[in-house]
């Protein structure tokens, strides 16, 4: 179905190994009885030899980890440059590492040049290879990995294996590079059995794809979810909070693969013109994502909200999330909301813009009612958006960070990851309750 061509490093008889523990995460697994709060060492490379090798495929999208430098200086993709690469490093030829299959896209593209179709494609190439692999690598430009990434997580429903994105803001070949180790650890999470869902490993987090956003250009530390804890932490150990994952699904694998192109993201700026929103709004817009600001405060004048609720009426699924990175837009809670309660308009909750983007472009493809679009957009799908109660788990999260926090430039999972890394005693509410884990983590899948 892809155009890729295949590097196949297994079958050129280069097997490419990851070393694990006779403990492996397989044993580990909640069938076999683990405490499903615990967090769990992900065994790394260096350990000793697991019992099963895994078959991890990786696919090279594109973006700055595959380039070199020229002799001018500047940048360019070599292709067949990660294949050869992963070849010729130690760390990736040892007997314990996965069996790797390297295919790389050809050409390998910039992640600004990542489309709908580019999406599907993708889509599509990991379920043809679906049951030949454990997990998979995805290694992917940083700029719009958030948006592929999300875009994955509603294309391959019920997904019951871990497909990792990753990239690197230096290329491999760079001495000073993140490439190794973000690729290295990634294959780590690949192997394990019971991650069911598309993640981001960049620096020392794992994140869901649907919570994350590339929040900074000049730091290795390039994601954040702001809304959602990472799911894993690589400090001196390598760790997985298994509360915080998505269930096993229920129901068979099944991959989407249209997206409704027709959908418009957009930010208020106090006093401009609404007229400018409005012709915006005009066919063939089929959905819109309006930022709006704080916990949900849009300008008192009429004229704005009658725009929206007429493109409402005339079969537009109107959005509204918040500019703030932290936090969500709710009707119901916020006295605030009074006036909207009755529109049309659908409430985001805390959903990243790139959830709700393309959340709102695989609902509209399905073809569905008016009506089931808006219903679907505030349930949770595949962990993209905490339900009711979970609010008050990210209001303590806010607290927290808040109280924790004495510098206002530390990023917002700091505190965070401090706890992870250091392993103080979390406090209470910092920590997402079972109660509301499962709440918040529970999936409606489409029939
Ligand atoms: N680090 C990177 O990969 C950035 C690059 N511009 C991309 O998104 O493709």
């Amino acid at each position: 179905m892809s155009n890729a061509t295949v590097h196949n490093i297994t079958d050129e008889g280069s097997d490419i190994t990851l070393r694990r523990r006779s403990d492996s995460v397989e044993d580990q697994s909640t069938d076999k009885g683990i405490n499903s709060d615990e967090e769990i060492n992900i065994p790394k490379i260096g350990s000793t030899q697991r019992k099963e090798r895994k078959k991890v495929l990786i696919i090279y999208v594109g973006g700055v980890l595959g380039m070199e430098y020229s002799t001018d200086g500047s940048f360019f993709i070599r292709q067949g440059m990660l294949t050869n690469r992963l070849m010729n490093d130690a760390d990736f030829m040892t007997d314990d590492m996965p069996q790797i299959t390297v295919n790389e896209w050809v050409p390998a593209i910039l992640s600004s040049n990542m489309s709908t179709s580019e999406w599907v494609r993708l889509a599509e190439e990991i379920t043809d290879a679906y049951y030949d692999y454990d997990g998979f690598v995805v290694v992917h430009g940083t700029d719009t990995m958030a948006y592929t990434a999300t875009a994955l997580s509603f294309m391959l429903e019920s997904l019951g294996k871990p497909i990792i994105f990753t990239g690197s803001c230096i290329p491999f070949c760079d001495v000073h590079s993140d490439a190794r180790r973000n690729l290295i650890v990634s294959l780590d999470y690949a192997c394990v059995d019971y991650l069911c869902e598309v993640c981001i490993f960049f620096n020392n987090t794992l994140l869901r794809a649907n919570r994350a956003t590339k929040h900074n250009t000049g730091s290795l530390n390039a994601f954040e979810s702001f809304n959602y804890p990472p799911l894993g932490v690589l400090g001196v150990h390598l760790k997985l909070k298994r509360s915080l994952l998505l269930p096993t699904p229920k129901t068979r694998f099944r991959l989407h693969t249209k997206m409704d192109k027709n959908v418009l993201q957009l930010r208020l700026t106090p006093g401009f013109s609404d007229r400018l929103i409005q012709n915006a709004l005009q066919p063939p817009c089929r959905g819109v994502v309006l930022q709006i600001y704080g916990a949900g405060q849009y300008p008192d004048k009429q004229n704005l909200w009658s725009i929206l609720n007429s493109a409402a009426s005339h079969g537009v699924i109107v959005v509204l999330i918040s500019q703030c990175h932290v936090g969500y837009v709710d009707f119901a809670n916020n006295w605030e909301f009074n006036s909207l309660k009755h529109t049309n308009l659908v409430q985001g909750g805390d959903m990243t813009s790139e959830a709700a983007c393309t959340k709102l472009a695989y609902l509209l493809a399905l073809g569905l009612p008016f009506f089931e679009v808006k219903k679907l957009m505030r349930t949770d799908l595949r962990g993209e958006l905490n339900t009711d109660a979970a609010k008050d788990v990210i209001d303590s999260l806010s607290l927290h960070r808040s109280s924790f926090m004495k510098d206002d430039d530390m990023p917002s999972m700091v505190n965070k990851q401090v706890l992870y890394e250091q392993q103080v005693d979390v406090p209470e509410e910092f920590v997402l309750p079972d109660s509301v884990a499962s709440l918040s983590l529970k999936t409606k899948l489409i029939d």
